[in-house]
């Protein structure tokens, strides 16, 4: 929606009707995803200064621009905030600190100012995330007033034509010249050319750029190099440089994801990211402590498309929610007022796990980021790095569970809004084609499984030599001894039931990928026999972590006894919905009976009917501005209807009763025809 209106306290009687009693402190909740009272309180004042910034208003809306149009609108935007946030005094006396940013680049303009896209958001995700944490800290002070300033404006490049899971099969090359003490940046082949990185099209001036480090013939692999692309000031490309845009996407249109190739550029040797490898002058190469650090980057994009996702399914849900008891359609009892669609179990079905998945991925992610927090102290300490591989298995994981949940419960929640929720205006579809390319970037999802399924097998095998397990699959230690079935229904007796299952999955394949070996078949190529199995395995274990992680959230959480409360249904709701999903994988594992499962169903229900009068509160809870949701159906005040009509109303085709189109083509065939 276009116009920047100020939160009214009006709303439909539905909506008033189911406020009017909460049994739980909404404030309380909203203060738990803001991390404290004080951080909700510098979000909304953020958000009321850039809500009510004239300059960051669309001048139509950007689904009537045309694709330049959107980029410029967007890049405008862009650069007024960046600026507005280094020099606004508004915005400095309420502290702009890292939790300040994070808001303002996550929530606030991620959802409501670039509605599809951010020419900087790669800027201020992975280029300066690259800086950061990649680099030495001589070229930190060289790098990071420049970025943090605008004076240069970075991205990303990683991924070619011809590659982009396969990182040692990346063909763009660096070679080191010891003559002139430069590196020689090349895309020998058309496949080699950069593609898809965001920003990189028209607006970085330098990229990070991923490339084959060969010194005196020999190849070291993918390491990262800052490489300038554009002029200071013309922002002409340079020599020896092709870069571009690759043309319209499903979503994200405003971000110039972009295409660059090299012809043999020559950069400082010093323009090498060396925060963990080094090439010294006489071309000597200093390892890194583990060649997987030059993809930290990568991890810590990973982590963050947890939270992003899950901002995503806040706004799915507040939206299907909201417009959920609105709506009144059909009859429950016949001659009956039609009722609120919320009153159909199928439809609390459809929003009420989704609510509480928000709370679980909230948690997980949490987690997540604590073990990442957790490795980046030790690799800044220079201690060991055993925590590193629960970090990728665990990131691995939760990006792929998360992306795929957050992606199939937004579509979920558009086909919960009906034919509405198909408009452009309910703002589901932007939402979720916003969100479905998560589950491609920074690793293919099924890439990402076998990656987790690869730390499985190898944990397995470990546990059953009695060896040392990392946190997340400490589980594995009792594999042998347990018996498979569970007799309590508990939470803590169905996330028992997952730790079963996994195990019970993870002996069948790893017996047939036993088997194939005995036969004779290498082990790639069992492994790949198997792969379908594996990725089954890693899906089970990842929704197994989700579990344990709610659970334990809880127990820890001390806040007021009626926030509890609900939380604990929630949850309860959760796990129950997982396991009914998932049924048929814990009842072939022998972890739970048919007669259980019926059970855990008519739980379900009842915990549905439990939720239902809370769920508009619930959504109220995530406290997300009207311009943060942008849609007809979702706002606060609930008035769809006028929204709808009003919407529709700034077609530029009503612009005139008849459009020009009728007299070229539909008046010459009609009057034909007379
Ligand atoms: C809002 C957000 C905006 C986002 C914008 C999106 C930006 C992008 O998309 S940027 C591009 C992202 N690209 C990707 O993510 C590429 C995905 N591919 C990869 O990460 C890797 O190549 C991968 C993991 C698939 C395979 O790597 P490869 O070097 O072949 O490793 P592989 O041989 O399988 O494994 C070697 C070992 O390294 C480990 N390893 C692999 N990656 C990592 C890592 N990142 N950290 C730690 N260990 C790792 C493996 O676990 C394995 O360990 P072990 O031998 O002990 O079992
Ligand atoms: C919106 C968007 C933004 C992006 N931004 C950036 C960016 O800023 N910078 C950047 O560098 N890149 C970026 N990317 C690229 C992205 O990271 C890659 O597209 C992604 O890593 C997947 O690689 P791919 O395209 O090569 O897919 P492929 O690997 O070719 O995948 C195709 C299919 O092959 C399967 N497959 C591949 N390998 C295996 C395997 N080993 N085992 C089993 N199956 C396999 C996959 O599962 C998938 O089904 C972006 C992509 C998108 C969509």
């Amino acid at each position: 929606m276009a116009g920047k209106q100020v939160q009214v306290r009006f709303c439909v009687p539905d909506l008033q009707k189911e406020r009017a009693n909460c049994s739980f402190n909404k404030e309380e909740i909203t203060n738990i995803f803001d991390g404290g009272e004080h951080n909700t309180e510098t979000r909304r004042k953020l958000q009321n200064i850039i809500f009510s910034d004239p300059n960051l208003q669309d001048p139509i809306p950007p689904d009537y621009m045309s694709h330049e149009q959107r980029y410029e609108n967007e890049l405008r935007k862009a650069v007024y905030v960046m600026k507005k946030f280094m020099t606004d005094p508004q915005l400095q006396d309420i502290g702009g600190g890292p939790e300040a940013i994070k808001w303002m680049y996550n929530s606030i303009l991620r959802h409501a100012i670039h509605k599809d896209g951010n020419p900087l958001m790669l800027h201020f995700g992975m280029f300066l995330g690259a800086i950061m944490g990649q680099m030495s800290e001589e070229q930190q002070a060289e790098w990071l007033p420049k970025a943090m300033s605008g004076e240069i404006i970075g991205t990303y490049t990683q991924t070619e034509l011809g590659h982009g899971t396969f990182l040692r099969g990346l063909e763009t090359t660096a070679t080191y010249d010891p003559v002139t003490d430069e590196f020689i940046i090349h895309s020998p082949t058309i496949t080699a050319t950069k593609w898809w990185p965001g920003g990189l099209g028209k607006t970085s001036s330098f990229a990070v750029v991923m490339a084959q480090l060969h010194i005196r013939g020999q190849n070291y692999g993918p390491h990262p190099f800052v490489v300038q692309l554009r002029e200071h000031v013309t922002h002409a490309s340079r020599p020896g440089i092709t870069v571009g845009e690759i043309g319209p996407r499903l979503g994200l249109n405003s971000n110039d994801n972009g295409f660059l190739r090299f012809d043999n550029v020559r950069i400082p040797r010093t323009n090498m990211v060396m925060k963990h490898s080094k090439v010294l002058k006489d071309g000597t190469y200093v390892k890194p402590k583990s060649a997987k650090l030059s993809y930290g980057v990568m991890v810590l994009t990973r982590v963050g498309i947890c939270y992003d996702v899950c901002w995503q399914l806040m706004r799915a849900t507040t939206i299907a929610t909201r417009y959920a008891a609105v709506r009144h359609q059909s009859e429950l009892e016949v001659g009956e007022a039609e009722p609120q669609i919320i009153e159909y179990q199928t439809q609390q079905y459809k929003v009420l796990p989704m609510i509480a998945s928000v709370y679980a991925i909230w948690f997980a992610a949490d987690t997540l980021r604590h073990t990442y927090m957790e490795v980046q102290k030790n690799i800044n300490k220079g201690s060991d790095l055993d925590l590193l591989p629960e970090l990728h298995a665990s990131s691995c994981a939760l990006k792929a569970l998360f992306s795929t949940d957050v992606t199939d419960g937004i579509s979920v929640m558009r086909l919960g809004c009906g034919g509405h929720g198909y408009l452009a205006s309910s703002n589901l579809p932007r939402i979720y084609t916003s969100t479905t390319p998560s589950q491609t970037y920074e690793g293919e999802n099924t890439v990402l499984w076998l990656q987790v399924a690869r730390f499985l097998i190898k944990s397995f095998r470990e546990a059953s030599k009695g060896g040392r397990l990392q946190p997340s699959v400490a589980y594995f230690k009792n594999h042998q001894t347990q018996t498979r079935r569970i007799t309590d229904l508990s939470n803590s007796g169905l996330v028992s039931g997952y730790e079963r299952s996994v195990l019970s999955m993870l002996e069948a394949v790893a017996k047939q990928l036993q088997q194939y070996s005995e036969e004779g078949m290498r082990y790639e190529h069992a492994w790949n026999a198997c792969s379908v199995r594996l990725v089954n395995v890693a899906k089970v274990h990842a929704r197994y972590i989700v579990c344990d992680q709610f659970v334990k959230a809880l127990a820890k959480y001390e806040g007021s006894s009626g926030v509890r409360q609900i939380m604990d249904q929630l949850c309860r709701l959760y796990m129950i919905y997982s396991v009914t999903n998932d049924q048929g994988i814990l009842l072939k594992s022998g972890a739970l009976t048919p007669d259980q499962c019926n059970l855990l169903e008519e739980e379900l229900g009842e915990l549905l009917a439990a939720l239902r009068p809370e769920a508009v509160n619930l959504v109220d809870a995530f406290d997300l501005h009207d311009e943060v949701l942008d849609s007809t159906l979702g706002a606060w005040d609930g008035d769809v209807y006028n929204r709808l009509y009003n919407e529709a109303m700034k077609s530029p085709l009503n612009k005139v009763d008849v459009p020009d189109a009728y007299y070229k083509y539909l008046q010459p065939l009609m009057k034909s025809n007379l």
